[in-house]
């Protein structure tokens, strides 16, 4: 097997804040390997956004990583001048494409910036590189769109640009946060299947955050589950979407709309996340949980081994779909 790309292992951080600790995230692990695209999916403050930040070393000074490790091709990413390979190893593209381009710059010379400034390539071949990436990318006609600014472009093409600044100094690892935010369904697929195709077709790995389990189910290789600040479940997509073992896992699948489905025949999650300052219990999901048992609340949670690849961190996970 493959050494993973990226290897994260019992990552815990808190952000210090004036109303104390926000536990937003506890004992994380997880890899993400060449060719290889990664979910990750949540609620909204799941803790999402705050790991794929610390992979990127863009944490705000209140964050404190307690504990973990966390490397990239076997350089540990915090360890000190690891900055220079962000950027050009690990590449980030934003939801909002629209706010993250300068509105006034045209979007080739933004691209030829990047290139420039990671590369390193020299200004004068900058344009043509520029243009290859708009290419790339399958932006038609890329000549005439490195001239476009962003508010001549729309949202699907924005996207396709940014990835195109994210791809230009070809990263081994992408990390696309909520790619598809904002655009209309038929524009959510084009990105997805770019994605999709520019990592089948190189060695890069991605990790693609999203709350649509939908979504990840179509376009990721694994999928993890994550829940106030913890992971619950990891599985091959295949195996995930045919035996959801955690009752939270369980619950955002029967919240999250498909096609045939009316509002009706959705089902809320019951209950809130808990408030990460305060003290926690084990499990986090235990409010919420139709599961839960008073030997949730002791000591730490397993996290039980239920086949091929697929782990959940439960004391009551629910029955194995071949045994219902
Ligand atoms: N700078 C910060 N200071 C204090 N708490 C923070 C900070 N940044 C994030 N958090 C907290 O960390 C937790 C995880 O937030 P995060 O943004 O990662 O969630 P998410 O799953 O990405 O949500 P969304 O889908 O809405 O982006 C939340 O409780 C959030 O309030």
């Amino acid at each position: 097997m493959r050494p993973p790309l990226l290897s994260v292992e019992g990552l815990t951080l808190d952000f210090k804040t004036r109303h104390g600790r926000v536990k937003a995230l506890e004992d994380v692990s997880f890899s993400v390997g060449k060719g290889e695209i990664l979910g990750i999916v949540g609620e909204s403050g799941s803790g999402k956004s705050v790991l794929s930040y610390a992979v990127m070393g863009l944490l705000d000074a209140a964050a404190d990583i307690r504990s973990g490790t966390m490397t990239y091709g076997g350089i540990d990413l915090l360890g000190s001048g690891v900055d220079s390979l962000r950027g050009r190893e690990i590449s980030m593209i934003f939801q909002s494409p629209r706010t993250a381009l300068n509105p006034i710059k045209k979007v080739g010379h933004q691209i030829e910036d990047v290139l420039v400034r990671h590369g390193p390539v020299p200004r004068r071949e900058a344009r043509a590189r520029a243009i290859e990436a708009l290419a790339h990318v399958r932006i038609p006609d890329p000549e005439r769109r490195y001239h476009a600014y962003p508010f001549e472009l729309s949202g699907g093409m924005c996207q396709r640009v940014m990835i195109a600044m994210a791809l230009a100094c070809s990263p081994g690892l992408l990390i696309a946060d909520e790619p598809t935010t904002g655009l209309d369904v038929t524009t959510q697929a084009i990105v997805m299947d770019l994605i999709r195709a520019l990592v089948d077709e190189s060695d890069m790995g991605a990790i693609v955050i999203t709350h649509d389990l939908s979504l990840a189910g179509e376009y990721c290789d694994r999928v993890m589950v994550m829940h106030a600040g913890h992971v619950v479940e990891t599985a091959p997509t295949g195996r995930l979407f045919s035996d959801l073992r955690h009752p939270y896992t369980k619950r955002l699948f029967a919240a999250t709309p498909k096609s045939a489905e009316s509002l009706e025949d959705l089902a809320a999650i019951p209950g809130n996340l808990p408030d990460l300052r305060g003290e926690l219990f084990p499990c986090r999901f235990r409010d919420r949980c139709p599961n839960h048992k008073s030997d949730c609340d002791v000591g730490p949670l397993p996290l039980l081994d239920v086949g091929a690849a697929h782990s959940v961190r439960c004391h009551h996970p629910e029955e194995a779909a071949h045994a219902a």
